[in-house]
């Protein structure tokens, strides 16, 4: 997951290849609350394992269920309908899908057996409605106190004291804000049958129907039979009792599914996109966005459990229609319209406006700063394609959709009128998507090609001991992007010359050991043939042995197109003696790093001591210096900065300091 303060798209071309999709938020939060609430143990297959379902999992964990991870499986032993704890605080952040649900449960449970708890979220949790469920609860006869604003959490639920509630009267609940509070009693209700049965009565037309079939599905698998008259009546039978299934598979996530289908559409020119985990036997609503994708132009094949994807009509088909079956699903046709053939209208989306943040309000300003024309209203939004595209920077609003949506901008260049031009896109904020997709963009850059140059480059030169490696280390930390260390392949390569015997002068012999170096960097470790060369890589005699080996010609060469082949997406900072003047001379930026011979001896010095080596200031000063002249001196792409190199001494700078100020020339370079 990245979890930098913004993520840089490249422009994207070409698509293809399979992704696996993670567990449906709503099928995993449903299952962990019924198999909590459900006597026995309850094998949970393919969770998601994002921020959602995490505060659910923190919750049943407070409420008393055992929870062991055995390998993927997650084995949750339920309450059985009896409370463990009287009282419990439950923080749920922003998720919709664990608030309802346990406000509801809890409500009955802590009326019928006396008990109390606090419910509460982040502050945009505190600004969604709850208001028409706990109506349905008072109705009941549940206590329920507002410890906010009155219909918003966070809430109180049960005041500690035992009370007869009423099952005999049919509960009223509004359905047409959000049909979680129906999913919420259907999912609580069942605790309350021991006197008969329990009737619930939708007002209003109900809207995201899908996603109560998904409640009244997992009931069955749960022991609950609900007799029901199309989405307007509903019965829990008397004496209804929650059955552990034993064993329970979440499919993968249908909306998530979504971002994939159009990028299929978009960009599966030479291959599909494949898609693995959810297919078109899936029970989540939001697999009717393939219809939708269809009508717009998607080649979509699809079986049990998998879905392929290609593009088919291009430009996209403009389209009309009434989303209010895939709600979630529908903001990614908002972004497909970006590519379409002329304005297309999506209506029915009402309920955007009370989600993660006011989607119609965050999509219609965020399409805006790519060009699009678009027109909002209180449920509906019209999207018409730029006529010039805009490199934007993507406010996410804490909204993982807004991210993963943003996302799909990045095939600019694919447009009928992007008129030559490649923009990169940038995501504020991608962490957002951990609500249900925590590894959204690593899917994402495996499955594209970016355009022609359009990875980014940052490349930082200098002498030894000048802090490049720490500098670069942190900036591609900062930027999300990918390292090269390029001193580590001469240092590999003089190491891999010392094993086999070979000359440090025997250029030929030395270039060949080059050209087929079996190095794999794995987090911090390095390793040579499978030999872990992290620490010997680091020694200072290294350093020297690799000075040396760099001189010849042919092992440059040989490593030339190893260190091209880090350049992936999103994007990459190499660092070296040559990043800005030979190996990558069209970097975005160069940053050549310089520090007096006092000050990289010392620097050298307190590393090497604080790694309890032992170390001589002097010695470690003329070695450097020895080094600077072999490097500066070579044929070959001797050290010097590239002409355009921006030029920073930091003998006096911190390593903070260092890095905001490369960070502040590197932001002046991009197009936002
Ligand atoms: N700006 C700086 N100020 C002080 N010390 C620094 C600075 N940059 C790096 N260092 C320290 O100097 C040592 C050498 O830095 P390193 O990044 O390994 O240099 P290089 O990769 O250029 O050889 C490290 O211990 C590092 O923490
Ligand atoms: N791009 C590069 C990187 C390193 N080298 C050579 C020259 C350097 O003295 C050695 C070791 O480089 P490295 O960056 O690992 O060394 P320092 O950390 O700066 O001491 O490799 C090079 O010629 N070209």
């Amino acid at each position: 997951m990245y979890t930098t303060a913004f993520l840089d798209l490249p422009p994207f071309v070409r698509a293809g290849g399979t992704v696996r999709l993670p567990g449906s938020k709503s099928i995993s939060n449903r299952v962990l609350l019924l198999a909590g609430l459900s006597e026995g143990v309850t094998a949970v297959h393919d969770l998601l394992d994002s921020d959602d379902t995490k505060v659910m999992l923190e919750a049943l964990a407070r409420l008393g269920c055992q929870l062991e991870r055995q390998g993927e499986v997650l084995q949750v032993t339920g309450i059985g309908g009896r409370l463990r704890t009287r009282e419990a605080q439950l923080f749920l952040g922003n998720a919709g899908t664990a608030m309802r649900p346990l406000t509801a449960a809890l409500a009955v449970l802590a009326a019928r057996q006396g008990g109390s708890f606090e419910l509460s979220g982040v502050p945009r949790m505190h600004e969604r409605p709850i208001g028409d469920l706990v109506d349905a609860l008072r109705q009941l006869g549940c206590p329920v106190t507002d410890l906010g604003r009155a219909g918003y959490p966070p809430l109180r639920v049960g005041d500690g004291t035992e009370r007869a509630l009423d099952t005999a009267t049919p509960i009223r609940v509004r359905g047409d804000v959000s049909s979680q509070f129906l999913t919420a009693l259907l999912l609580a209700l069942p605790l309350v049958t021991q006197d008969g049965p329990v009737t619930i009565q939708v007002e209003g037309e109900l809207i995201s129907k899908p996603y109560i079939d998904i409640t009244l599905r997992l009931l069955e698998r749960f022991g609950i039979a609900v007799q029901r008259d199309g989405y307007a009546c509903f019965v829990i039978p008397q004496g209804s009792r929650y059955r552990s299934p034993g064993r329970i598979h979440v499919e993968g996530d249908a909306s998530s599914a979504s971002y994939f289908v159009a990028i299929g559409a978009i960009a599966g020119v030479d291959r599909p996109v494949r898609i693995e985990g959810v297919g078109l036997d899936s029970i989540q609503g939001d697999i009717r966005f393939v219809d939708a994708a269809r009508a717009m132009g998607a080649q979509v094949e699809g079986g049990p459990g998998w879905l392929e994807v290609r593009r088919g009509a291009w430009p996209l088909k403009a389209l009309t229609l009434d989303c209010n079956h895939i709600p979630d699903a529908a903001m990614t046709l908002a972004v497909m319209a970006l590519y379409a053939d002329g304005p297309c209208r999506l209506t029915g989306i009402a309920s955007w406006r009370v989600k993660e943040t006011d989607r119609i309000a965050a999509m219609a300003a965020e399409l805006r700063r790519v060009g699009a024309t678009v027109v909002d209203g209180a449920d509906f939004i019209e999207v018409a394609p730029p006529k010039r595209w805009q490199a934007a920077a993507l406010q996410t609003y804490d909204d993982h959709r807004m991210a993963m949506c943003g996302s799909l901008a990045a095939f600019n260049p694919l447009a009928a009128n992007a008129g030559g031009g490649a923009l990169p896109v940038r995501i504020v904020d991608p962490r957002c998507v951990g609500k249900t997709f925590p590894d959204y963009f690593e899917a994402l850059f495996d499955l594209v090609t970016p355009s022609a140059g359009g990875v980014p480059v940052l490349a930082v030169d200098g002498p030894t001991a000048s802090g490049k490696g720490t500098l670069a280390a942190e900036l591609a930390h900062q930027l999300g992007y990918h390292l090269l260390d390029s001193g580590a392949l001469y240092r590999a390569t003089a190491l891999a010359a010392q094993d086999a015997g070979i000359s440090l002068e025997d250029e030929p012999a030395l270039a060949e050991l080059a050209a087929r170096l079996e190095l794999r960097f794995t987090g911090h470790q390095v390793f040579l043939a499978g030999r872990d060369i992290t620490d010997p890589l680091r020694l200072e005699s290294t350093g020297g042995m690799a000075s040396r080996v760099s001189v010849h010609p042919a092992v440059r060469k040989a490593l030339h197109a190893l260190q091209l082949s880090f350049r992936r997406a999103p994007g990459l900072v190499a660092d070296g003696r040559d990043m800005g003047t030979v190996v990558f001379p069209e970097a975005d930026l160069k940053v050549f790093l310089t520090a007096s011979a006092d000050a990289r001896a010392e620097r050298r010095y307190k590393q090497l001591i604080s790694k309890g080596n032992s170390a001589n200031i002097d010695s470690l000063r003329a070695d450097l210096q020895m080094r600077d002249e072999r490097d500066k001196n070579r044929a070959v792409a001797p050290l010097k900065p590239a002409e355009d190199a921006m030029l920073l001494d930091n003998s006096h700078l911190s390593v903070e300091a260092s890095v905001e100020k490369v960070l502040g020339w590197w932001q002046q370079r991009r197009p936002f």
